[in-house]
């Protein structure tokens, strides 16, 4: 199996206005992909629609090539939005524990990963005194607890120093590599450019480059945001 996440022709009606039209893409597995497109182009749409946050009119979404509402076991997708929503009045440490107690974790250390986050003093404060990048930090390692084989990222690269970058890297690429992947929407071309393997470009709802190779791209083209500008661009702007 190649694939975790096939969307094919998933159409999206928000008010009466189509949000998606029909799009088709791929995230292959053990891959990092970039989700890619300017404001209003549909990029959380898709991702909530996903994780089964939001419904779609018509098209098919297969994940671990089952359709959608088939999957039944433990959650196989696993979604963070761009600004995590966690309980403030807690700390840290406390929330893990009860992420742990919710997701029923059976593993014999589920903290046994916690050390790589590098939050020892942090968890002991309440999340609402936590930066952003730490709070983030939080999310990634609960939502991690319960081994989605997707986890779809809304701009959760954004706000995050370079020495938490590179931890989060790092877990991210181990996770990838376990044989799952990820579907991560972001402005930071730059990031995305030295981060992701492939891309997808939607634009107004309609996916114009889909399972593209950023190292093929940057061949072609100086940067990331050279080829999202110049691409945009042929395609009628927004
Ligand atoms: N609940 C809603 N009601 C009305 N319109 C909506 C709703 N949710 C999304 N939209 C519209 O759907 C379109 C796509 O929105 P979406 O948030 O998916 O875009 P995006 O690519 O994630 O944008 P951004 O990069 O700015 O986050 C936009 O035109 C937005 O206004």
């Amino acid at each position: 199996m190649n694939s975790i996440l096939e969307f094919q022709n998933v159409k999206k009606i928000i008010e009466g206005k189509p949000i998606l039209k029909n799009i088709s893409f791929v995230v292959p597995k053990r891959k990092i992909v970039a989700f890619l497109g300017p404001n209003g182009a549909g990029k959380t749409t898709t991702l909530k629609i996903a994780a089964g946050l939001l419904e779609h009119e018509s098209g098919q979404i297969i994940i671990n090539e089952n359709e959608k509402s088939l999957y039944k076991s433990t959650n196989p997708v696993m979604f963070i939005p761009d600004y995590p929503l966690l309980y403030e009045e807690l700390t840290g440490f406390e929330y893990v524990e009860m992420m742990i107690d919710m997701f029923q974790i059976k593993k014999k250390n589920p903290y046994e990963s916690l050390y790589r986050y590098d939050m020892d003093d942090e968890l002991h404060k309440k999340v609402k005194d936590l930066s952003l990048g730490n709070k983030k930090k939080i999310a990634l390692f609960t939502t991690l607890l319960s081994n989605p084989s997707l986890l779809l990222l809304d701009e959760f690269i954004s706000g995050i120093d370079p020495i938490n970058m590179k931890i989060i890297k790092a877990i991210l690429l181990d996770y990838v590599n376990n044989g799952n992947a990820i579907l991560l929407s972001t402005h930071q071309l730059e990031v995305a450019q030295h981060f992701c393997d492939t891309l997808i470009l939607i634009n107004n709802g309609e996916i114009l480059e889909d399972n593209l190779s950023i190292t093929l791209v940057t061949e072609n083209h100086s940067t990331l945001e050279d080829y999202f500008i110049s691409t945009l661009k042929t395609n009628g702007g927004k």
